[in-house]
């Protein structure tokens, strides 16, 4: 099986180029791809496969051309992944499957608009944040409140006031299942500067990682309401926001009914998987 390998903020992901939808990629192989002692290592698999051909109930009837499956380290689903979709264009182009320009990814969140050039960050139209209230999660017997917030994907964004190094996340932050049915990626936050936050993620399905596109979007949203959720239906602040991840630096920008999340995206290498071997 060819692969690519690629990361965004080292955010590191398998591509698995499947044009026709050929591949069965089942849980149990997607984890093994990304171990990391034993696989070849990542946080989540990208597959990359045409929309028409995908077999997906969530992206039928999706007007772009590809669409991105995307499985967590452990085998996961997830509906979206914020650096995985500048990765996933950054391939297409590179493989010529696609031009620069701005056109559309399909994901299990829906339609992505990406602004990409021949090289360089690339732009991810991120679309509207939504904020559902407050909740809570336990970081080593600590209760920390954060703002919930969905990007397609599940996030609590917790302020934190001292250094996020001092946050032992060597085990799954502690939740309320009835609070969050499907699971959540927690963020822990500080803010460092003017519309500046430093964060770290605790991602569903993969653990801890050096970042979190869609979790860096969330912590931009919950920076802006200061930490806590308005009441009822308000509009939610508007602004370009930069967050420092554990793997570098993204800009956030939020805007009226819409937000935008831009950042680099890394291709570093490519080979087949052994045919004895998944
Ligand atoms: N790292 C991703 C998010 C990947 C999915 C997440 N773990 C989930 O299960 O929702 C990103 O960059 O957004």
């Amino acid at each position: 099986m060819r692969f690519i390998k690629g990361h965004g903020t080292e955010n590191d992901f398998v591509i698995l180029p499947d044009p026709e939808g050929a591949l069965d990629l089942t849980a149990e192989a997607a984890a093994r791809l990304c171990d990391r002692h034993a696989g070849i290592g990542a946080d989540g698999v990208l597959r990359v496969v045409r929309t028409k051909v995908s077999g997906e109930p969530a992206v039928e009837g999706l007007a772009a051309e590809w669409f991105m499956d995307y499985r967590n380290a452990d085998g996961s689903i997830a509906e979206m992944c914020g650096n995985g979709v500048r990765v996933f264009a950054r391939y297409l182009v590179d493989a010529g499957l696609a031009e620069p320009g701005e056109w559309d990814v399909a994901t299990r969140a829906g339609l992505r608009r990406v602004t990409i050039g021949a090289s360089g960050d690339v732009r991810v139209e991120m679309n509207r944040p939504v904020c559902l209230g407050e909740g809570e999660a336990t970081v080593a017997g600590e209760t920390l409140r954060g703002v919930r917030v969905s990007m397609g994907n599940p996030h609590l964004a917790c302020p934190v006031d001292r250094p996020l190094a001092e946050l032992d996340l060597c085990h799954a932050p502690g939740f309320d299942p009835a609070v969050f049915p499907d699971g959540v990626n927690v963020e822990f936050f500080r803010l460092v500067g003017e519309r500046h936050v430093e964060m770290r993620v605790y991602e569903r399905g993969s653990g801890e990682t050096r970042s979190c596109g869609t979790g860096t979007v969330a912590v931009a949203v919950a920076a802006a309401l200061g930490g806590s959720a308005p009441d009822g239906a308000s509009a939610l602040p508007t602004g370009e926001w930069t967050v420092d991840v554990p793997g570098g630096r993204v800009t956030v920008s939020l805007e009226d009914g819409t937000s935008f999340l831009t950042g680099p995206a890394v291709l570093v290498a490519e080979g087949e998987t052994r045919s004895d071997w998944l």
